[in-house]
């Protein structure tokens, strides 16, 4: 088995370890290397265990010819070659639900960050600036009562607007068709008129080609200087320049970041901006769902080993 240790808290490597012959490999070390690693130990792994940041691509899976499962420990299966998994009879599984709570959390904290500015003014006080210039200046918004749009309405994204209705936010989404569980929200039939109809955007749909860039200029104006963006889906869901841009000439009112692009390098424009929250892809990093994920990982891969129904399959 392989596993790429970024990211993989020790609880995981010990239990892998503990049950498999486990092989680490480490994505951020010199590609010379990996390719050793490789060609060492292509032949004995039958099992990669992925992350939300490092899968198995085409490239990986056909340097490995008795590659059987891919146990990602991940709810995102985006950096997985699914069709080749697919195509090679390769089992895929992934981490629903355990962390679905606490990335809707998140979601709501970054709508609240952004809206009271909680994070510069934590640093104006922490600078001693309260004492010295008194009050933080009146820039914050309310959040209770905003309208707030959602582009994915599944688990994660219906667990945030149960959230947002605790606050009074009407709610709105969008998906490809309605939504008999809905009932009690707004359909918008694209992004740009759920951009144009609510205060705060949420980004929380799987991320697909046909969902790439789905968060582009015209949704962006659409949003307008008043309107935040949350993105707790993934990076690619949104056109990063377009949205670094909106933000620095005051098109965007704020956003609240928890992907991107290109991790973990991040847009250093957005660094002297009040109204951006930026965090480091956190959204399932509790203690307790990465154990429940990890739970996860180990019982699918004995399942598979054991002929025994994968736990959480994906193909
Ligand atoms: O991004 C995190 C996940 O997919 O679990």
């Amino acid at each position: 088995m392989t596993c790429s240790s970024v990211q993989v808290q020790p609880y995981l490597l010990e239990a892998l370890e503990e049950k498999f012959t486990l092989h680490k490999l480490d994505t951020t070390t010199e590609p010379d290397k990996a390719a050793r690693f490789l060609r060492t130990h292509r032949d004995s792994i039958r099992a990669v265990v992925g992350t939300a940041f490092v899968g198995a691509d085409a490239e990986l899976i056909d340097q490995l010819p008795n590659l059987e499962i891919v146990s990602s420990y991940s709810v995102g299966v985006d950096k997985i070659d699914l069709a080749k998994c697919k195509e090679k009879g390769i089992r895929v599984t992934n981490c629903p639900d355990v962390s679905t709570d606490d990335v809707a959390d998140l979601a709501l904290g970054l709508m609240l960050a952004v809206s009271r500015r909680l994070c510069p003014i934590d640093r104006y006080v922490r600078s001693g600036l309260w004492s010295k210039l008194g009050d933080y200046k009146l820039t914050t918004k309310q959040f209770s009562g905003k309208t707030v749009g959602i582009i994915g309405p599944g688990n994660i994204g219906m667990a945030i607007a149960k959230r947002a209705e605790a606050f009074g936010c009407p709610i709105s989404y969008f998906s490809r068709s309605q939504k008999p569980a809905c009932i009690n929200y707004n359909y918008c039939p694209t992004v740009v008129d759920l951009a144009a109809n609510c205060d705060i955007l949420v980004v929380a749909c799987a991320l697909t080609p046909d969902t790439r860039h789905i968060i582009n200029r015209d949704v962006i104006d659409a949003l307008g200087p008043e309107g935040v963006l949350v993105n707790i889906g993934r990076g690619p869901h949104v056109d990063e320049a377009e949205l670094v841009s909106a933000l620095l000439e005051g098109r965007l009112g704020g956003a609240g970041l928890d992907v991107f692009q290109d991790e973990p390098n991040v847009p250093e424009e957005l660094f002297k901006l009040d109204n951006v929250v930026l965090m480091p892809h956190v959204g399932s990093a509790t203690v307790e769902a990465r154990k429940a994920m990890a739970d996860l990982v180990v019982g699918n891969l004995e399942a598979h080993f054991l002929n025994k129904p994968l736990l959480t399959p994906v193909v």
